[in-house]
């Protein structure tokens, strides 16, 4: 059955008047048939496309191209200068930092005014209160005055009610960025949840690389005209290719060029989880008291986000870089270690750890298991505390977040293994940024070449 068209843009077109100087605007308005102190700038001009019921549309464009203005549109806050929009169902939007949020109200005042405005009655919203305040997870705040929030808690609560209030067309507005990435994770999570349940959703974003990866079609927007519209992986990669040129044009690339020089000797992720010797008393034993320390704080975060039989426990876990501190951002090929504190309750003899590396749109780049990696640990009696390290060489797309998955197992068999500790967002890093080794891709893999001359 054909799917409902949720939104239906027709030809339209934006103007702003520009003026040099704001008494222009006024004396225009008070004299009219006078000269035009304006100029006409056109934000979009011949914009035409339509939006099914239940799908996920990405609208991507540089700076200045007219995604915001567009959005604007769509739900009504300003009116086209030409051209129809129709809109079928309602709509939630999360357009600008806080819009909507009376900053004298608290947290709790402001949900219940924008779920009024957005048509719920009292006890609907009564109903809804619970999820809304879980999911923007912000504590004794939600009964603070807004004004006293970090631009974080904003978007967190904003998005709670937006996402949390049923609606037909759900509109984000780059607004996820403020947030952490675990926040940006749960986001992503529930945005999936709501395309499940019919809900169309348009999506504004710098982060081209979530695109494909979330939105099914994508329309890329080059100074207010649609360059491109249809499957996302082929209008970012167009559009990839058109922030390449560009870079050529200024001289900042060469698209000719390979990225990076071969290296013959580097392995592709170097894993290799560091045995402690048993009988002599390892030197993060040390360490391992302030894990302790730090335990309840790490069980508190990692709540919503563990199963497992609890027979093994992560009580503490940490990334470090290769001064052996603990770090959250990481630089292009730097070791990287993730460190585990790990007690068990009963007696192990097939122990296996597992790190699954993910990018912050859900995607598993890396993953590895000491088990399949040959890494095997002696039996483990109950009550034994021990720190295993798994390290790799730091080959990630710089600048983007990512999140570690960590697993213990009991593991005889992919068949017959028993879950002891599952933490899906274990820790998250950042990559640093490094102007000799830009990386496009999600990893930097090490290849070899080799060429001959045929005569
Ligand atoms: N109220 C306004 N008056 C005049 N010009 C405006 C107004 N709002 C937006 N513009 C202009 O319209 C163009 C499109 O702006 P818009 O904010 O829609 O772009 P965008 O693609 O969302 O940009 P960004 O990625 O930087 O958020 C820009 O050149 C902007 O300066």
């Amino acid at each position: 059955m054909a799917r409902q068209t949720a939104i239906s843009v027709n030809n339209i077109e934006k103007t702003y008047r520009l003026y040099r100087k704001p008494s222009y605007r006024v004396f225009e308005v008070f004299c009219p048939g006078k000269k035009q102190l304006h100029t006409p700038f056109k934000a979009l001009d011949n914009i035409s496309f339509s939006v099914k019921r239940g799908e996920f549309l990405g609208i991507i464009g540089k700076n200045g191209s007219g995604k915001s203005t567009l959005l604007q549109l769509i739900c009504g806050i300003i009116p086209p200068t030409k051209g129809t929009i129709s809109v079928n169902g309602k709509v939630s939007a999360l357009l600008e930092l806080g819009a909507g949020f009376n900053p004298e109200f608290t947290g709790r005042q402001n949900v219940y005014l924008n779920a009024t405005i957005l048509g719920f009655k009292k006890e609907e919203i009564d109903r809804k209160f619970d999820a809304i305040a879980s999911f923007a997870d912000i504590g004794d705040f939600i009964d603070r005055p807004i004004k006293m929030y970090s631009s974080g808690m904003v978007v967190r609560l904003a998005f709670a009610v937006q996402a949390n209030v049923e609606p037909d067309i759900l509109i984000v507005d780059e607004a996820l960025s403020v947030g952490d990435s675990y926040f940006q994770a749960k986001c992503t999570k529930l945005m999936r949840s709501l395309i499940d349940k019919g809900v169309t959703i348009l999506y504004v974003t710098h982060d081209i690389t979530s695109v494909p990866l979330l939105c099914e079609r994508a329309l890329y927007l080059e100074c207010g005209r649609i360059k491109t519209i249809g499957p996302a992986i082929e209008v970012v990669d167009r559009y990839l290719r058109d922030l390449r040129n560009d870079q050529y044009q200024r001289g900042e690339a060469d698209p000719g060029q390979p990225i990076h020089g071969a290296d013959k000797n580097a392995s592709v992720v170097d894993v290799t989880a560091e045995k402690k010797s048993t009988d002599k008393k390892p030197s993060s034993l040390i360490g391992y008291q302030e894990a302790k320390g730090k335990e309840k704080s790490f069980a508190e975060r990692v709540r919503d986000y563990r199963y497992g039989t609890g027979n093994a426990r992560v009580i503490y876990l940490e990334m470090i870089g290769m001064n052996g501190e603990p770090l959250d951002t990481f630089g292009f090929k730097e070791k990287i270690t993730v460190r585990a504190f790990i007690e068990t309750k009963k007696e192990l003899d097939a122990l296996n750890c597992c790190v699954i590396v993910r990018n912050k749109q859900g995607v598993e780049i890396m993953h590895c298991t000491t088990r399949e990696y040959g890494y095997t640990f002696d039996t483990i009696k109950s009550g034994t505390r021990l720190v295993v390290d798994i390290s790799f060489e730091n080959i990630l797309k710089p600048a983007d977040a990512y999140s570690i998955h960590y697993t213990v197992n009991n593991t005889y068999s992919l068949e017959n293994q028993e879950i002891l500790d599952l933490i899906e967002l274990a820790a998250v890093f950042k990559v640093k940024p490094d102007p000799q080794h830009p990386i496009y891709y999600l990893i930097w893999h090490p290849f070899s070449f080799s060429h001959r001359i045929v005569e």
